[in-house]
Formats: structure tokens, sequence, C-alpha cells
């Protein structure tokens, strides 16, 4: 299973740069045999919070034909990281994943919003956990501020995800939380991380990027640098099962004792 981590710069304010970015990206990813392409967070505005009226996509419906004629056309899966979406008169950082046939298999709406960037002055949360399946593999995708809470990603997880998906614009200063969250993330629930983080900057922060992808053993397989590129890493899911095995964290839980 070769995963690609689309580690990229992203215009602020400007969605049509960014869907032609992102096009050939994919393109390239796909080209290179992926099996499963990965988008990062708020890729068509940024966070252009204040133009959301202009900028947001109107129930997605234009991140989601590209995605979807995109994952037909290279029979690919992608993880389509998240979109500033307009859906009956309200704003939400949406969430669409498509399928090697293109049929969107999942919509998601941030469930946190990161009050430090000014999101809940905005936008809407989301309130339902997002699971999904791609090649037979059940999988999760939360967004960003999503990771510091581990109930959420639990969530998923006791869902049967094998695989979490975590796109971000996770700004420069605290990039020690991202790595160390994830990491934690990985170990604590034996699964798949895939996250990818976005470069460059906005008015606002800067953003270096260190997307990663981490085995369920904790084991680093993408650490990502700062500048924009394309990361490639094989993952074998077997090791999901190995490692619970191994240590089998979901037998021993006493739930009774977290109420
Ligand atoms: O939690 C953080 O430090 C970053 C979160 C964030 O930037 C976001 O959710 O957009």
């Amino acid at each position: 299973m070769k995963i690609a981590v689309i580690q990229m710069d992203i215009e602020f304010g400007q969605p049509e740069k960014n869907f032609t970015k992102v096009e050939a990206a994919v393109k390239e990813a796909a080209e290179n045999k992926a099996d499963m392409i990965v988008l990062p967070e708020m890729w068509n505005t940024g966070y252009a919070l204040k133009q959301l009226e202009t900028l947001a996509d109107q129930n997605g419906e234009r991140t989601k034909a590209l995605l979807s004629t995109l994952a037909n056309q290279y029979r690919v899966n992608i993880v389509g990281g998240s979109v500033a979406t307009k859906k009956q008169g309200e704003f939400y950082n949406t969430m669409f994943v498509a399928n090697r046939t293109g049929t969107i298999v999942s919509e998601y709406d941030k469930a946190h919003l990161f009050k430090l960037m000014d999101e809940h002055v905005y936008m809407n949360a989301g309130n339902n956990v997002n699971t999904f399946e791609l090649d037979d593999i059940t999988c999760g995708g939360v967004i960003c501020y999503d990771l510091r809470f581990p109930e959420w990603i639990r969530a998923h997880v006791l869902k049967g995800a094998k695989i979490m998906f975590i796109p971000a614009q996770w700004p420069t200063p605290r990039i020690d939380h991202w790595q160390l969250l994830l990491q934690a993330r990985a170990i604590e629930n034996q699964c798949f991380i895939v996250a990818v983080n976005r470069v460059g900057s906005d008015p606002a922060n800067t953003f270096n990027g260190h997307s990663m992808v981490i085995a369920p053993w904790g084991d680093v397989l993408i650490s990502g640098h700062m500048e924009e590129g394309i990361y490639y890493t094989d993952i074998d899911l077997q090791e999901v099962d190995n490692v619970r095995s191994t240590i089998p964290i979901f037998q021993d839980r006493r739930t009774e004792l977290y109420k």
C-alpha cells in the first residue's frame, strides 16, 4: 500500500491557483503509483476566514467534482485534506474522500475549532465520527486541532480505523507538539497515522511542514522537511494486527474505570 503525502504551500485566498496546484500534484503522485494520496487542511483558501463568503466552496461541489474525477481517472484513493465549504448558509472546514471509482465515500466537518486562529468565529463545528473504507481497509480522518483530543482519535479507532489521516495547517512555533502528539496517537492507538501539514505562510502564521507517516509501533516512516514536495512510503496493514496481538491494549482496557 503506497501512500503519497502532498506537502504543499497554499495561496492565501486564491482557490483558482490552489485547484490547479492540487490537480498537478495528484497527477504526479498517481503517476508514481500511489494507492492513497493525501492533501493538507483548507487547501482551497488557506485561513482566509474573512473572505469565506466569496471563496468557500458551495456545498463542496467543486472539490467533490475534482477529487472524484481525478480518483476515477487515475484509479487512486484521494483523502482530500480539507477545504472551506458553505453549506446551508454556514461555513465548515470539510474533508472529502474519494475512492478509486471516484465515489465520494466520506464528508467530515472538523469537530474541534481552533480558537487561537479565530476559527470558531467564522466556522461551524461538525459532530460526527469519520470512518470510511478504502480498498477494504477501515480508515478514519480528523483535521488539525482535532489531534489534541485523544478521545476523538480513539473514537475512530474503536470504530475500526487502522489508518488515521490528519491533514493540517499547524504553525511552526508548535511543530514539536505536532510531532510528539502524532507519534503518541500512533502508539496509543496501535494504528498508522498519516499526517500532512502545509508549508509557507499566510498573513498571520508560518508553517514548516514536517508531514509524518507513523507505523503502529511508533516507527517514523516519513518525517517531511520544510519544503514543498510529495513524500512516499509503503505501509503494511498486517503491522496493526501484529502490534495489537503483541500488546493487547484493546483487550486490556478497563472502561469501567474511565467514566
Ligand atoms: O493545535 C495547534 O497548535 C494547531 C491547530 C491548528 O492550527 C488548527 O486546528 O488549524
